[in-house]
């Protein structure tokens, strides 16, 4: 058997293997990773394998109920050309399927869509970027960017800055960035330029004492951190002790000495940031797996949940203090239906006007949604508010 159909017959078994989970499992990730674990798979094979699963995430409709040759035809035809997936792609993709997809745009995406995010659907543009890969972005936190970029030329990977944030710089998707120099002395991280923008949406300058209380490996911490400077601090807080202790371990190599961890945050502090836990339907670009494995129920059970952790950690706000809420969602229930039901019980807080980056005029009703071809980027929904 050459190497290209050894290839085929294993993409076909891991296929077999992932099926019953395809709508059920949002950590089917996990699985696929578990299965290269199993066979042992090399760099270049994990790479191949992981295309051609994403692949076949990002069009399941068009594979699903398809014979075992269409399957591989489709997703080699989509998948990304790169070293690893190359002869794949030369063996099994036939250029007619991608020059006459076999469905519109629309069927690579749930049908509810349409009534938690109208705007996606109804702009081409917003619809093709979400359907689309992300491309990889990392946030700087040194005081010598020049230093990174000589890395980074002398190893040949690309870098560019974003038009809107100098510190978030966009590189190659499959970019080695973490086996550099700059990454093990902390000059930077990763994190979609979206999620840098929720931060970067809050006017004026941020002091104090802040609570970050879904910190989750500390993305948000860090940049909050080193936003707030010398002179303010952050707490860390999340029912997740792993993820907590990676957080310490990314603020030590950031250098930041302004972070520190709380399993029990009382307050109150000058501003808390609630990023909170949602569906993740603003992250299908990265994540495409999760469009067919969210539902209205799942959606339902993500509101009721965010009600619950805003409506905790508002608690934590000092009088005329600062309070954010966050999610990478692009549900209106998870978002805007959160924000209304959150601000008709507690009177005491109000819109905080935004200015999200590349805006003149500030946002007066305290909202934005980030949809993914604004910045070409994860969705992001954010909303702030200020305690009388
Ligand atoms: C969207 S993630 C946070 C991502 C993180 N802020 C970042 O920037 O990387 C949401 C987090 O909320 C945490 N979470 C869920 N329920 C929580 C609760 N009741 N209290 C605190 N954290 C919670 C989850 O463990 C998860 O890490």
């Amino acid at each position: 058997m050459s190497r290209v159909d050894n290839q085929r017959r294993l993409f076909l078994e891991l296929i077999e293997e992932l099926r019953p989970h395809w709508h059920h499992d949002p950590a089917q990730p996990q699985r696929l990773a578990d299965w290269l674990a199993r066979h042992r798979a090399g760099s270049r094979d994990r790479r191949l394998y992981r295309e051609l699963c994403y692949t076949a995430w990002r069009i399941l409709p068009w594979i699903e109920d398809t014979s075992a040759e269409l399957l591989v035809r489709r997703v080699a035809s989509f998948a990304s050309p790169s070293k690893a997936t190359a002869p794949f792609i030369e063996a099994f993709a036939d250029p007619t399927v991608t020059s006459a997809p076999p469905g519109p745009p629309e069927s690579l995406l749930p049908t509810w869509l349409g009534d938690e995010c109208p705007a996606v659907l109804q702009d081409p543009t917003q619809r093709d970027a979400l359907l689309s890969r992300a491309p990889l972005w990392i946030r700087l936190q040194t005081a010598q960017p020049p230093r990174v970029a000589a890395e980074f030329d002398s190893l040949g990977i690309a870098h560019s800055p974003s038009a809107l944030l100098p510190d978030a710089w966009q590189v190659a998707a499959d970019a080695p960035v973490l086996n550099t120099e700059a990454f093990r002395r902390g000059d930077f991280e990763i994190q979609d330029l979206g999620s840098q923008a929720l931060l970067a949406s809050l006017p004026g300058a941020l002091s104090g004492h802040w609570l970050d209380a879904c910190a989750g490996a500390g993305g948000k911490t860090l940049q909050l951190a080193r936003r707030l400077g010398h002179a303010g601090r952050v707490t860390a807080h999340d029912i997740r002790g792993p993820a907590l202790r990676e957080l310490e371990q990314r603020a030590q190599r950031a250098g930041l000495d302004n972070v520190t961890i709380e399993r029990a945050p009382s307050g109150p502090f000058d501003g808390v940031l609630v990023d909170a836990p949602c569906s993740g339907s603003g992250t299908w670009r990265r994540a495409p797996h999760l469009k067919w494995t969210t539902s209205h129920a799942t959606i339902a059970a993500a509101a009721e949940r965010q009600q619950f952790v805003l409506g905790k950690f508002a608690a934590m706000v000092r009088a005329g203090g600062t309070l954010v809420y966050a999610t990478c969602s692009l549900c209106h229930r998870e978002n805007e239906a959160v924000v209304d039901a959150f601000l008709e019980h507690h009177r005491e807080y109000r819109p905080l006007p935004l200015r999200p980056p590349g805006h003149s005029s500030p946002q007066a009703d305290g909202r934005w949604t980030f949809l993914p071809a604004e910045l070409d980027s994860d969705a992001y929904f954010v909303a702030a508010f200020q305690r009388s």
